[in-house]
């Protein structure tokens, strides 16, 4: 068959219209007893599923079926309120181009009409445009069969209706049965498209000429215009490093095509899986470099499922419109309570006292034991963390110090130290809370050890290279240090199955932990559901909120309108000139938004739904544009 401009869609009803089997819902209202419904449903989908894989006629399992079901007319208002709260997510969303290409829509079911015509009437489907089978009822409105002379209720049913209806123009099928695929193979359509919103069914997709995860998938195929701008099946979500499955789960329910890794990737790894990647979602171990984000061509967003972001390239990602999002403040109470539990097990030395207990020593004595009430805390990093540190520690009875290279309010009663060594010569325990920026290497090595009193507890829960390891080592070995707990290391192991290798293991009075400072369940779930939020937001609507790199812009929701979203260099001119564009082509503007940072700017434009759509060509090729997309 050859492709002409009129395109016909048929539609199936059972698991494509809608997310269900209509008759597995209408037995769950005809069994009033539990035990009979379980038995009946399962019979029911074996069969039905044995005919939708094409391995039982049509007839004969509609005519099983429908023995199981006594079902009964009362029962059909019922049915119909059920499963119009059961329509598929993408029909409803593209409700508008049901009703719009109403000419041209079709249902054709092996179901019945009695109960698919209300339904889709809904949707603006016109009554003579829905092919299905009729009921018959005994006197006392039992169903007891079907209207046997309905071509559908045959074998092949749905092919021979087709033929018989003549339609002018291409046929297109939708479909989750292997009946809907059999009009394709009796040529009697140009394309079958296998549906697979609400399920899959491998021997159906492998015949299919393309497979559609949604119905934006199928107007996105025809270049016509749905309800989506872009088909969220088209966005693939790489998510690495054991990231919680709530997060999983809201990009799976939210559409994308997710692939989940549990461990990190190395560099070589990273640069041949992003190649078709359009989010990615990483914690603190997977390195984002330059020649990973310039082998990834299709890349919108990176989520770090953590507080840090120094692991990505943020630079680049700006240069190249990727915006990067993290969860600030999910994981700061968890660093913080394993901060105070290690400092009293340290001022107590209690990780020695333990191992001896281990090899059977007995070492009760209170030499070289002490509270931590009274004790001078120095905090490096009066951020979110060194702050949440100072308030617990406070509460404890330590006297808090902090150092930070910015300006920061002091909460409480802390003393604000204005050089790092001046802090150090003072403090009893010092605990490192600074950012992972490049310019933070080493910046605790030998000077600052030496500035350090003797016999003090040292912390680092912030990120390994900020310390200089073989200097620390020797002022352990020295006894400068009497307690050490690191968590996190300048090379750290991919995975849970890789050797950890640190020249601090076996040191005495040290606490070494596998950096999980903010590995709590707790922690974990919350950062699962605020980044992906976020990532969504940023796709559906364009909104920045809480992006590290990109300015942030809360926008509105977009209604009526579309939004032309325009990442660009940071040069003079560039709003000027969408403006201009905007104006010859008498584009009515609905609202703007702008913000620029040092690198870019980001301007948004919603415009009414009617314009040009050649003006999308020449936003594109606005001098300085780094990424141009429209939504709607
Ligand atoms: N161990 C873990 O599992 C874990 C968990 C969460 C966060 N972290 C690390 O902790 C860091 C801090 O988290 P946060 O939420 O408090 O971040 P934050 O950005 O709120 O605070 C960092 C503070 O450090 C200051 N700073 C940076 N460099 C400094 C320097 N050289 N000297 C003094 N101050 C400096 C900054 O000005 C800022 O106030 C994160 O960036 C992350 O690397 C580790
Ligand atoms: O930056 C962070 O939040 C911490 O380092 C935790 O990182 P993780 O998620 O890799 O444990």
């Amino acid at each position: 068959m050859t492709e002409s401009k009129v395109k016909n869609f048929v539609i199936d009803f059972d698991s494509t219209f809608t997310r269900v089997e209509a008759l597995d819902v209408l037995c769950t209202l005809a069994f009033e007893n539990e035990a009979e419904k379980k038995v009946a449903l399962a019979e029911i989908e074996r069969i039905t599923n044995l005919a939708m894989g094409g391995d039982l006629s049509f007839r004969e399992s509609l005519e099983s079926r429908l023995k199981i079901l006594r079902a009964n007319k009362n029962h059909i208002p019922l049915l119909i309120d059920k499963l119009k709260a059961l329509v598929s997510k993408s029909f409803i969303r593209n409700k508008a181009f049901l009703e719009s290409n109403a000419d041209r829509v079709y249902i054709l079911s092996n179901g019945f009409k009695e109960f698919i015509s209300p339904i889709v009437k809904e949707y603006g489907i016109k009554e003579d445009h829905v092919y299905a089978n009729t009921f018959e009822f005994d006197e006392n409105g039992t169903i007891t069969g079907f209207d046997k002379d309905n071509i559908l209720s045959r074998s092949k049913g749905k092919p021979a209706l087709i033929d018989s209806l003549n339609l002018e123009g291409d046929i297109y099928v939708i479909g989750d049965g292997y009946n809907d695929y059999e009009i394709r193979k009796e040529g009697k359509a140009n394309r079958f498209y296998a549906f697979t919103e609400n399920v899959k069914r491998q021997n159906v997709m492998d015949y299919a000429d393309h497979i559609a995860p949604s119905l934006d998938e199928i107007l996105y195929h025809n270049n016509m215009e749905g309800a989506l701008s872009y088909p969220k099946n088209r966005i693939k979500i790489l998510l690495l490093e054991n990231i919680h499955s709530k997060g999983v789960k809201i990009v799976e329910e939210e559409g994308y095509q997710v692939e989940v890794h549990p461990a990190g990737l190395t560099e070589d790894e990273l640069v041949e899986k992003i190649k078709d990647v359009s989010i990615l979602g990483i914690r603190s171990k997977t390195i984002v470099t330059k020649r990973v984000l310039d082998n990834a061509k299709r890349l919108m967003s990176i989520g770090a499922f953590c507080i840090g972001t120094n692991q990505i390239d943020l630079t680049e990602c700006t240069k190249r419109g990727i915006t990067v999002f993290n969860a600030p403040y999910s994981n700061t109470r968890s660093v913080v309570e394993l901060a105070i539990g290690e400092m009293i097990m340290l001022i107590r030395n209690l990780p020695d006292k333990i191992a001896k207990m281990h090899v059977g020593k007995w070492d009760k004595s209170a030499s070289n034991s002490f509270e931590v009430r009274n004790k001078k805390l120095g905090i490096v990093g009066y951020g979110n963390i060194g702050k949440q540190l100072s308030v617990l520690a406070e509460a404890m009875g330590l006297q808090v110090y902090y150092y930070d290279i910015d300006e920061r309010l002091p909460i409480g009663n802390v003393t604000k130290c204005n050089s790092l060594n001046e802090m150090l010569s003072q403090v009893d325990i010092v605990s490192l809370h600074v950012d992972g920026r490049k310019s933070n290497k080493n910046i605790i090595g030998k000077e600052q050890f030496d500035a350090m009193k003797d016999g003090i507890i040292f912390m680092n829960l912030s990120r390994g290279h900020v310390v200089d390891i073989p200097e620390l080592k020797k002022a352990i070995e020295s006894g400068k240090i009497a307690g050490t707990a690191i968590d996190v290391f300048p090379e750290e192991p991919l995975s849970n199955n890789h050797e950890f290798v640190s020249e601090l293991r076996g040191l005495p009075n040290v606490i070494l932990t596998p950096h999980i400072g903010g590995s709590t369940l707790e922690a974990q779930e919350n950062i699962a559901e605020f980044v992906p939020n976020k990532i969504i937001s940023y796709i559906n609507s364009g909104s920045t909120t809480n992006s590290v790199n990109f300015p942030n812009l809360t926008l509105p929701k977009l209604e009526n309108a579309h939004r032309f979203i325009h990442v660009h260099h940071n040069k003079p001119g560039i709003i000027a000139e969408i403006n201009n564009i905007l104006a010859k082509h008498d584009i009515n503007v609905m609202g703007q938004y702008l913000k620029t940072n040092e690198i870019m700017g980001y301007v948004i434009t919603d415009i009414d739904k009617k314009y040009d759509k050649d003006v999308i060509k020449i936003m594109k090729k606005i001098e300085g544009t780094i990424r141009f997309r429209v939504l709607y």
